[in-house]
């Protein structure tokens, strides 16, 4: 899932009461909080002038449409499985097309994050609150939560003190599942989703009317799609294609709907400046949408409107004099972004690679809706360090899905 101050899960009060946590989690919590703020500290806003654009990184258009058939012969999915493997080894981040996600699930999930932003009264939002979710679910204005830290601490002194999302987050209900689930779902503490709370919080039909059937429509397929993927992610690493299904049947999957407002142009010379993919890159009036942060669970799968603000930080290579650079996410229609999170760069020792990304919208820029969906191997399973014919002799711990994501969202917490 993101990287919330405040966790989507659980609140944190409740949950730090409840389990415990060896040092050498806490460890590798710190570093990846200063691996974070080191990797920000050199970032170039934009590429060196003298590099030709076609020479740029950027994220590569995967076609996963073979995949699904029955009659694919290996030779095809392999081939897949081996895009994917380039594209985590270096930044973790791909598109798909292809996927088998309907146009009607895509558009109608996407309708609905713009009637619940704009359709809904303050009261009804009130209502929907996360503070009253012990799981962080239902509506969030935007002050609530920072995905990153720094930028909170640095208060207002920071050019980018508040993001401007709003989001709406759901989780993980059997209902949802078009498996209907193994009965088995825990949250990440591993309590049974009646202990934690009352669960998500839906807007009542009577307010938006055909809203839940919509979000299950997407959520179904979209959960589909992650065990799908999971199966190419298990080739992609030379391991049977089923090596993750018993770790899928109940798995963590937060869901968000995110809208960020679009940004008025700013005159330049009596012209104005236009929404252009992030191309003129005048940092000082952006506005963020979404502070710099890696996601912590496996992978995300990501669905947003036609409009930029996605950027990805790539890592430093010899053509940006060994430094990170932030550059736009493409927006191709259709697609889906996928990228490897931080629990699954842990779990493959650092073989597949989790990136850092943000939203920033650009003077100009229109409005923008997305839906991220967090997908995670089941909170409650013990997860042993890969084969190390795959991935090297493991530097890290085994640990449950769920214990290492919370410890993540206490580390911005408290
Ligand atoms: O809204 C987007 O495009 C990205 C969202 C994201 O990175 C997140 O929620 O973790
Ligand atoms: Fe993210």
């Amino acid at each position: 899932m993101a990287t919330l101050v405040m966790p989507p899960q659980s609140d944190p009060a409740t949950l730090a009461k409840r389990s415990t946590t060896t040092p050498s989690i806490l460890a590798e919590v710190a570093a990846s909080q200063e691996h974070l703020r080191s990797r920000l500290a050199g970032a170039l806003t934009k590429p060196p002038s003298n590099i030709p654009a076609d020479s740029l990184p950027s994220v590569p258009l995967i076609d996963i449409g073979a995949s699904f058939d029955p009659k694919a012969d290996s030779q095809a999915k392999n081939a897949i499985a081996q895009q994917i493997r380039q594209a985590c080894l270096t930044t973790g981040f791909f598109q798909i097309s292809n996927h088998g996600i309907s146009t009607e699930a895509m558009a109608g999930v996407l309708k609905q994050a713009e009637r619940f932003f704009h359709d809904l009264s303050p009261d009804q939002k009130e209502e929907l609150h996360v503070k009253h979710s012990p799981l962080f679910r239902g509506y969030e204005p935007h002050d609530f939560s920072y995905v990153n830290p720094d930028d909170k601490l640095n208060g207002h002194e920071h050019q980018h003190q508040h993001e401007t999302k709003e989001g709406f987050n759901w989780g993980y209900e059997a209902g949802l599942d078009p498996t209907g689930g193994d009965g088995e779902y825990v949250e990440l503490d591993g309590q049974s989703p009646a202990a934690t709370g009352p669960g998500n919080l839906w807007p009542s039909e009577e307010w938006l009317p055909g809203f839940y059937d919509a979000i299950k429509l997407y959520y179904g397929q979209v959960l589909q799609l992650a065990r799908h993927l999971f199966r190419l992610f298990a080739l992609s690493l030379a391991l049977e294609e089923a090596y993750f299904d018993k770790v899928t049947t109940h798995p963590g999957g937060i869901a968000r709907l995110l809208y960020y407002k679009s940004q008025p142009a700013v005159a330049v010379n009596g012209s104005t400046t236009a929404a252009d993919g992030g191309a003129a890159r005048d940092e000082g009036d952006a506005k963020l949408g979404l502070g710099a942060h890696t996601d912590y669970e496996c992978f995300t799968l990501l669905l947003s409107s036609s409009n930029p603000g996605l950027e990805i930080l790539f890592p430093p290579s010899p053509l940006t004099d060994d430094k990170p650079v932030w550059l736009p996410c493409p927006v191709r229609p259709g697609t889906l972004t996928v990228n490897v999170a931080d629990f699954l760069m842990r779990w493959t020792n650092g073989l597949y690679k989790s990136t850092i990304h943000r939203v920033v919208s650009r003077p100009g820029s229109g409005q923008r809706y997305s839906v991220p969906f967090f997908f995670s191997i089941n909170y409650d399973a013990d997860v042993e360090a890969l084969p190390e014919e795959v991935v090297g002799r493991s530097n890290y711990q085994p640990i449950k899905a769920g214990e290492y994501v919370l410890e993540r969202l206490r580390a911005t917490t408290m």
